[in-house]
């Protein structure tokens, strides 16, 4: 955990620091418990409550008695009748560690003066995470529900509540004459699940898919369902309830917690399974690991174990304390943490290639969010945790962090670990791992679905075969929907796939088809560049070109390299190319499926033997110019041989300008030349040049 901030150092900012502090605890409040509808996480609510507690601590005189830390949740709603309590509904006090809960065993044997072999028995029970609410019944009917809202003054629930089958509508003769049950409305994590997923379908079905409102998580949808003005929904919702107090009562039926406990569920209340009662604080500390243990297999969701002093009268004695009692606790799980089962381990290839494993989760909240997926990273974290599906693990969510599993609690390391798969989930070509490296790669560059799209951007793009009007939005588009699977379909489009594409799309079309025929002969080095082989780029595909020749020698020495070592040298031997290059190239072309796209691109184009540029003539580095009428040569050829020897072609005469070719018929440009100095040759003139290059 990150340490805290230094604490202010005047009271000027003491103070400013715990009116910011105020306003934003309030802001959140009202989000929370009364819009259901948080904007934070529990823990960032929760640092926000600590730093505040910590600068009162610092600053007492600064402390109001309207300070965040003093009050109970935030007002009522408006849409909901306000009622008074005939008793305070109250919070809990905070432990995060063992020692912050002997420390209250302490504060109460002080408090109350007790004798030191006197035991403090305590009661212990899940801290169900719904919302409190607290059920009158008066001659043993229920005749009305409120919720907490500021501890002080409820809304009223009545006829929400009337639909919750876990709760009576009636008590016992046995039962006294007033009596208020409280405890908590929650929703299990299944039904919130139905129920996000519903509310979703009827957003979408009325057209409004983007505005579905859906809940955080299973608190806040128990307290959005229960608080309607509208009964009714509540009916659909399907909440529960469990009961853990008392407010107001005429008789007490019972000396210890526990025994009124007791009675709530022989009257007919939902009881929390693992509540117990405990001689002493270690016992209920081991209650506290039990459940922390079974938390996510809980039907609904838990944040921490509260303990309660069992004697009534010693509660009665130890009263309460600003907005909590002082005779209980709540004991929280670490907010960031909870543990669960690994389901399954599922690989994901991304864009690139790369295989990332993610584990599936049996789903908890952790912090207010339901998590059910973290990041396995790569295959030496699976062997770092020795994780296998079925197995413990403790997960760790840290702000907008993708959730991490931290570790293994079924670690077995006699086990066989598991394996990392061979193939890529998605298309089934061999997965590889390069020496060196922690991921492992798909290498089915050319047909695997994950990559294609990157793929086929890169192989249109720019530096690559440079095919004019195909853009990386137009292969999205054209990938979606079916069109484009590897690059060799790029040739097959036609115009009566393009045409119903856009709107007159005629000209488009055409445009589309004629820049694709155009590369039909590609450059070698742009053809073998394009193919996104890993560690291929463009200076590596012009070496291998220059020592192989084409693009068909390189396909087969790269796949006699697969089990010829005199092969793999002769790669190895090329210029700036070393083991990994070539390791790279023969994986591209030992995987079978790259082969058949390979086979299938060269049925459609013919890449262009490599031609050496690099001789060495007298125009290299210059800048040429042709013009009129050549009798040997086509102009096309002519300009070819000047880039062949390095030189640049331009088609006017500037001060740039170092040679022009002047053809018959020469015009304008041969006397702008000759005025501005410029060497002029004729046809013969430059034949002589090139045949005299090295
Ligand atoms: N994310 C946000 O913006 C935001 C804002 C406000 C509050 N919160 C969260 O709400 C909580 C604070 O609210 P709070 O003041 O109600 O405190 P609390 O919910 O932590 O504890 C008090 C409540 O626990 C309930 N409870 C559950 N099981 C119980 C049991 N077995 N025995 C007794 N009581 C039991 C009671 O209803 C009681 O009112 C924190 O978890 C906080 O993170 C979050
Ligand atoms: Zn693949």
């Amino acid at each position: 955990m990150a340490t805290d901030p230094a604490l202010p150092q005047t009271d000027e900012e003491a103070a400013a620091e715990l009116a910011r502090l105020a306003a934003e605890i309030a802001h959140h409040n009202r989000a929370y418990h009364t819009d259901d509808a948080p904007e934070i996480s529990d823990a960032a609510y929760d640092a926000l409550v600590r730093r505040n507690l910590a600068i009162e601590a610092a600053f007492p005189q600064l402390a109001h008695s309207d300070s965040p830390s003093a009050q109970v949740g935030a007002a009522p709603a408006t849409h909901l009748a306000k009622v008074a309590h005939a008793r305070p509904m109250l919070s809990l006090d905070n432990a995060f560690s063992d020692e912050e809960v002997a420390e209250f065993v302490q504060r109460i044997r002080r408090f109350l003066s007790l004798a030191e072999d006197e035991a403090v028995a305590l009661t212990a029970e899940p801290k169900i995470d719904g919302l409190s609410c607290s059920l009158r019944y008066e001659d043993r009917r229920l005749v009305r529900a409120l919720t907490r809202g500021d501890g002080t003054t409820g809304e009223d629930v009545t006829a929400n509540v009337a639909t919750i089958a876990d709760i009576p509508q009636a008590l016992p003769a046995d039962a006294p004459e007033i009596f208020e049950v409280r405890g908590e409305v929650y929703m299990e994590k299944q039904a919130f699940a139905e129920l996000n997923a519903r509310l979703l379908a009827q957003a979408e079905a009325a057209g409004d898919a983007a505005k579905a409102r859906r809940f955080a998580n299973p608190r806040n949808a128990a307290a959005g369902s229960l608080r309607q003005k509208d009964a009714g929904v509540t009916a659909q919702r399907p909440l529960r309830f469990l009961a853990h107090g008392w407010g107001e009562t005429s008789d007490l039926p019972g000396a210890t917690q526990a025994e009124i406990v007791a009675k709530l569920r022989a009257w007919g209340f939902p009881i929390a399974e693992a509540f117990a009662r405990f001689d002493d604080a270690q016992a209920a500390l081991d209650r506290y690991r039990a459940i922390e243990a079974e938390r996510a297999d809980l039907p609904f969701d838990i944040d921490g174990v509260v303990y309660k002093i069992d004697r009534l009268d010693w509660q009665a004695r130890l009263g309460f304390v600003g907005r909590a009692p002082r005779w209980a606790l709540a004991h929280k799980f670490p907010a960031e943490r909870a543990q669960t089962t690994l389901n399954a381990i599922d690989i994901q290839v991304g864009r690139t290639g790369k295989l990332t494993p993610v584990a599936r989760l049996e789903p908890v909240t952790v912090g207010g969010v339901v998590v059910t997926n973290a990041t396995l990273h790569n295959a030496d974290e699976i062997a770092r945790l020795g994780v296998n599906p079925g197995d413990r693990v403790v997960i760790q969510r840290a702000g907008d962090v993708i959730p991490q599993i931290v570790e293994n609690l079924s670690r077995d390391d006699a086990r066989a670990p598991w394996r990392f798969p061979t193939h890529c989930p998605e298309c089934g070509s061999d997965a590889v791992r390069e020496e060196g490296e922690v991921d492992i790669r798909c290498s089915g560059g050319l047909v695997c679905p994950a990559q294609r799209t990157e793929r086929l951007k890169h192989f249109a793009s720019r530096g690559a075969l440079d095919i004019e009007g195909l853009g990386a939005q137009q292969i999205e588009d054209f990938v979606t929907d079916g069109l484009l699977h590897t690059p060799a379909d790029i040739f097959r489009l036609t115009q009566a796939q393009l045409l119903p594409r856009k709107k007159d799309g005629k000209v488009w079309a055409a445009n589309l088809l004629r820049s694709i025929e155009a590369k039909r002969a590609p450059d070698p080095v742009r053809f073998l560049f394009g193919l996104g082989i890993r560690h291929v780029g463009s200076i590596t595909a012009r070496e291998l070109l220059k020592a192989f020749g084409t693009v068909q020698a390189i396909a087969q020495v790269a796949t006699r390299a697969h089990d010829d070592e005199a092969a793999r040298a002769e790669i190895e031997a090329v210029e700036g190319i070393g083991p990994i290059v070539t390791q790279a190239l023969i994986a591209f072309f030992a995987e079978a499926h790259n082969r058949e796209a390979w086979d299938d691109l060269l049925s459609e184009v013919a890449p262009e033997p490599f031609v050496q540029v690099q001789r060495t003539s007298e125009v290299s580095g210059k800048t040429v110019v042709f013009t009129g009428t050549l009798e040997t040569l086509s102009r096309d050829e002519a300009k070819a041989q000047a880039e062949a020897l390095g030189a640049r072609v331009s088609g006017s005469v500037s001060a740039k300008t170092d040679l022009l070719v002047a053809g018959a018929a020469a015009g304008s440009k041969r006397k702008k030349a000759e005025e501005a100095g410029v060497r002029v040759v004729d046809e013969a003139g430059w034949l002589a040049i090139v045949a005299a290059a090295g």
